[in-house]
């Protein structure tokens, strides 16, 4: 299985995203979290740590794991506290989790992203139950 290490950089409420090439052979123009593949022996956090130098160019300062998620491969999500600011030459911006569940993003983030907006319900969703 391949282990993808994932920044959730998050600064009042907004998380940093980037966009990936449309040029990009996997999931062209998506909004994504920096992050990407663990190396073959490299530790999560360590991959954490690489992606998001040479994807942004920051440097994540604190690190804390969310649960993973499987799918065709395993995110590993982590709320992350870094330093600087992005610099990549892809489009990025600030956006709140709501913001991000109505761009266009990988379907396995949807999950994540919905539990990171916090489980508000519909207003017409009647009364909440377990799943
Ligand atoms: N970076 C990133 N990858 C994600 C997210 N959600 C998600 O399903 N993925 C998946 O996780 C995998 C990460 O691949 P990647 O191509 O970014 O990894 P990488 O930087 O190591 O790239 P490389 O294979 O070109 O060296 C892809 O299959 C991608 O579809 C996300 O929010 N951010």
């Amino acid at each position: 299985m391949t282990e993808v290490a994932l920044a959730l950089v998050e600064r009042e409420g907004r998380y940093l995203l980037q966009r990936r090439a449309a040029s990009n052979a996997v999931l062209p123009g998506l909004w994504e979290f920096p992050g990407g593949k663990a190396e073959a022996g490299e530790p999560l956090l360590e991959a954490l740590r690489r992606e998001l130098r040479e994807e942004v160019d920051m440097k994540v300062l604190a690190a804390e794991p969310l649960p993973p998620l499987e799918g065709a491969v395993r995110l590993h999500p982590f709320r992350v506290l870094a330093e600087g600011r992005p610099r990549t030459s892809l489009a990025w911006g600030w956006f709140t989790a709501a913001e991000i569940l109505r761009l266009r993003v990988p379907p396995a983030n949807v999950p994540l992203l919905r539990s990171l907006v916090g489980a508000a319900p519909p207003a017409d969703s009647g009364p909440p139950r377990s799943i």
